[in-house]
């Protein structure tokens, strides 16, 4: 389990979350939704240690985060950033092999490769295998990170905006991928997403960003007109379509 005990994240000046206490269940997908702007990305980012609260407590079973090497960290926390740059000249294949870096010394053994050639071929990127990273789209990127995230082989998978670059295949190609690791693998995955769709879709529970306050529940609680129209300001209609739930925006 993830635990948040009186987490407040701020830049200068600007509190963007005060006295966050949240329990995020261990093994399930939880999607963190709210409008651009709400922290979602900072609450994500103060799991894997990249964003440090200026006060309260972060815990992953027990262990206190604050307290852990970043190596050790990175064993347990894999993440998938919304954007991705490199300066060096890495190909698809070194980029996802630097995933395995909490588990390996400064060289790269057979285990590892056969570990990034599995991610690669997961997500089915065989045919970037050997490209330059940066010279590749966004949505390849995409989809190389998150190859390097099931490389890392760790408990806790972040992926921020997943889909973001994705087109309609790939993000369920995505999804569904997330999915099957959270299933198989028991990963505990968190993502924040801006479908409420894909949310209702792919995740076990819903943490909603409101004004500041954070509210959650399982997709069916979570998940409704009220909620969508107090998060972002839209009126929609909850309809069921072959016995799946979805949100239909008014426009
Ligand atoms: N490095 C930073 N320095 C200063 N302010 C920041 C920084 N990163 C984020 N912020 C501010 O913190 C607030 C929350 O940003 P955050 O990226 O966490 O929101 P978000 O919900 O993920 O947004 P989006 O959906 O647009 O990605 C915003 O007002 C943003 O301007």
């Amino acid at each position: 389990m993830i635990r948040f005990e009186g987490v407040t994240i701020a830049y200068q000046k600007q509190t963007v979350l005060e006295n966050v206490n949240l329990e995020i269940e261990k093994g399930i997908i939880t999607t963190f939704l709210g409008p651009n702007g709400s922290g979602k990305t900072s609450l994500i980012s103060s799991i894997n240690g990249t964003i440090k609260p200026v006060c309260g407590k972060i815990y992953i079973d027990d262990k206190d985060i604050s307290k852990l090497k970043t190596k050790k960290l990175a064993g347990i926390v894999a993440t998938v950033p919304q954007l991705y740059n490199t300066n060096f000249n890495f190909t698809v294949l070194e980029m996802i092999l630097l995933g395995r870096s909490p588990h390996i010394g400064y060289v790269p053994g057979k285990d590892d490769i056969d570990k990034a050639d599995e991610a690669i071929e997961k997500i089915g990127i065989e045919y970037l295998r050997d490209k330059e990273f940066n010279r590749l789209s966004g949505g390849e990127r995409q989809l190389v990170m998150i190859a390097r995230a099931i490389a890392q082989d760790t408990e806790v998978i972040l992926l921020d905006e997943p889909t973001s670059y994705l087109d309609l295949k790939n993000q369920l190609k995505v999804l569904n991928v997330v999915k099957q690791i959270n299933s198989s693998q028991k990963v505990t995955c968190i993502m924040t997403l801006h479908d409420p769709n894909h949310a209702l879709m792919y995740s076990d529970k819903i943490v909603m960003f409101k004004n500041g306050t954070l509210e959650t529940g399982t997709i069916e609680d979570m998940i409704n007109a009220r909620n969508i129209y107090e998060v972002y300001g839209v009126k929609a209609d909850i309809v069921k379509v072959n016995n799946k739930k979805f949100v239909i925006p008014d426009y």
